[in-house]
């Protein structure tokens, strides 16, 4: 008899006798697998916890205990049982549930995630939160994984928890990966935990905690068992748990790699539904990882280094091919950064790689350990603008304004693979500052991107199409959206187009003749609107104290969820018919007196 069909919240699932959960797991797995077969979205994880997401909430009293889950991309399960079952299939998709533990969605998402490693903190503070209330009962539990334990935030958590006599239980689910194989000291500790093989001390009863397991997390009964023995006792506590990553379907834990998040798969066999035959631009990443590779053999300085997202960075090919100078530092955004400075003061040309929205935990290190110190380190930062499914945490969409407002730094978007290419060549050639380079998650626009290298000059834009009403200013990938949008208009239109390329510094030499030539300037950007692009055009045109009508098209001021790329630029007023409805309402703007 099916389970989960009676199950619509954890209360339901407390009814049951412990007998009946294994046959509740294997249920919730076909569940899950069923639905991202088709709707697409993180597998993996959410497989590999399924045992584990049953015992806590058949032990603990969710919503009333906090559960926390770090990174949340492991909740699949949790949603399932927390009444979600039947939107779960609209996951991750336009108006669906999010990807991730949501505040505002749930009352048994007790913390929102999408990055990772804040779990231990989070929960830290609502245990202490409920001992200054009086309240001792409540529990307050953090499941999180040995990749994302690793960074400095949780072991922040940590040392700071073993110090209190908070209500708090620390799940360390060890499954040895994390996106990419776990790197690192801690992850060989573990290892030598499970095998017996670790020295005396327990690493976290030296830090105070009530260390147990390992145990295995696929055992519910032995879970449930210990989850009560630790509901009766006091203080920190961390709970070591055993699972396996793609638990339940054989592809998936044989690639953990790839079915961390496959896209479409036969749900029986597994196996990957891949376009084939489709003469498609390449990845910007793969573009990137390449041509990395491509400068590195001739170029002995060149370093690549990645805070825990090789094969998402495509920065593998250099972990492949030149393993001596490629890192994969774990998920340490503000060890990757200060890691590339000491090494840029020893004259390494420093790629560090970091996707945009994670870029935005190590804001300190740019600013102190880089751009006050004027090192010329090459960010590039991947997944900038909106990327889609994973929603409201993983946009890029803050960094040209956050970046823009640090001295020393050159921002520069490619508008293509050759852009992205050429960047990347002229800047191990030697710049005199720091350089971070922004580019899309997916595709070019290019049929080869294997372009023979050229210098950019810092600085320097490119006129697109002259006009003679309008000029559009774009930055970067966007500003093929623009060219789809001017081709309605023909060859002779009253329209420019300017690929601008820097954010800073700004081609004020071009953008003094743009100002002369048109009289109405529409900026546009895949960038929140405040502080970024636009802005700096506006502040230029204040600079030059002129009068023409300035109209900036980005990210407005709120927080946009997930959905398509595509749906998503649509809501954000920045696709090909926004583009378009704009320049149509502009030309028929009166011109200023
Ligand atoms: C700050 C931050 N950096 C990088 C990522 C990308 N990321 C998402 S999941 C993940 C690996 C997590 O591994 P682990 O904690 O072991 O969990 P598992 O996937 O094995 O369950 C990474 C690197 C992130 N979400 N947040
Ligand atoms: C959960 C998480 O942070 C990553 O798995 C992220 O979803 C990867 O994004 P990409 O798919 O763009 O590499
Ligand atoms: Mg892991």
């Amino acid at each position: 008899m099916s389970q989960l069909q009676h199950i619509e919240v954890p209360k339901d699932l407390r009814r049951l006798k412990l007998g009946e959960l294994p046959a509740l797991a294997q249920e919730l797995r076909e569940f899950i697998i069923d639905i991202v077969s088709t709707k697409e979205g993180h597998l993996g994880a959410s497989l590999g916890v399924v045992e584990l997401t049953i015992a806590l909430h058949y032990v603990f009293d969710t919503p009333n205990d906090k559960l926390l889950w770090d990174v949340g991309h492991q909740a699949y399960g949790h949603k399932i049982l927390t009444g979600r079952k039947s939107v779960f299939e609209t996951n991750r998709q336009l108006g669906g549930i999010s990807g991730f533990p949501r505040r505002k969605e749930s009352e048994y998402d007790a913390f929102g995630t999408g990055h990772s490693s804040t779990s231990i903190s989070a929960a830290l503070g609502m245990a202490l939160a409920a001992q200054l209330d009086g309240n001792t009962q409540r529990q307050h539990i953090a499941v999180i994984g040995d990749a994302s334990i690793a960074s400095g935030m949780a072991f922040e958590g940590l040392n700071h928890a073993g110090v209190t006599n908070a209500n708090l239980l620390i799940v360390l689910n060890d499954n040895a990966i994390g996106i990419d194989p776990s790197v690192g000291a801690l992850k060989k500790y573990l290892t030598n935990v499970k095998k017996g093989t670790a020295k005396d001390e327990n690493i976290f009863e030296c830090l105070n905690f009530k260390y147990s397991g390992p145990v295995d997390g696929h055992d519910i009964k032995a879970l449930v068992e210990e989850f009560e023995r630790l509901k009766t006792v006091e203080g920190p506590k961390l709970l070591h748990v055993i699972t396996t990553k793609g638990k339940g379907l054989k592809k998936a834990e044989e690639d953990q790699v790839t079915y961390h998040a496959p896209g479409r798969f036969d749900k029986l066999t597994g196996e990957r539904h891949q376009r084939t035959g489709i003469d498609q631009p390449a990845k910007y990443q793969d573009v990137f990882g390449h041509t990395l590779v491509e400068l590195a053999k001739d170029n002995p300085k060149i370093i690549g280094i990645t805070p825990a997202m090789p094969t998402g960075s495509s920065l593998k090919y250099m972990m492949e091919q030149l393993p001596e100078r490629a890192f994969d530092v774990g998920i340490a955004e503000q060890h990757a950064v200060t890691l590339s400075a000491g090494m840029a003061t020893e004259g390494l040309v420093v790629f560090c790689n970091i996707y945009s929205t994670f870029l935005q935990r190590a804001y300190d290190q740019v600013i102190h350990d880089v751009a006050l110190q004027n090192l010329p380190i090459v960010f590039c930062l991947d997944r900038a603008g909106l990327v889609g499914e994973d929603g409201a945490t993983h946009h890029g969409i803050y960094d040209m304004a956050y970046l823009r407002c640090i001295p020393n730094l050159i921002i520069f978007a490619p508008m293509n693979e050759t852009e992205l290419r050429n960047m990347m060549y002229t800047a191990q050639l030697g710049l005199p500052h720091p350089i971070a380079i922004r580019y899309p998650r997916g595709r070019g626009v290019q049929k080869t991107w294997k372009t023979p290298f050229e210098k950019i000059a810092i600085g320097s834009s490119v006129a697109l199409k002259e006009g003679t009403e309008i000029a559009v200013l774009s930055i970067g990938h966007i500003g093929n959206l623009v060219s789809d949008a001017l081709d309605q208009y023909g060859q002779t239109s009253k329209i420019g187009h300017y690929n601008m390329r820097f954010v800073k510094p700004l081609d004020k030499a071009r953008l003094g003749e743009i100002f002369k030539k048109y009289r109405h300037i529409l900026t546009i950007e895949d960038g929140c609107r405040l502080g970024g692009f636009g802005s700096a055009i506006l502040e230029f045109a204040n600079e030059i104290e002129s009068s023409n009508k300035v109209t900036v098209l980005g990210i407005e001021d709120r927080i946009f969820e997930h959905g398509s790329i595509g749906e998503l630029q649509q809501q954000a007023n920045i696709d090909v018919t926004a583009i378009t409805n704009q320049i149509n309402s502009l030309l028929h703007v009166q011109p200023p007196h």
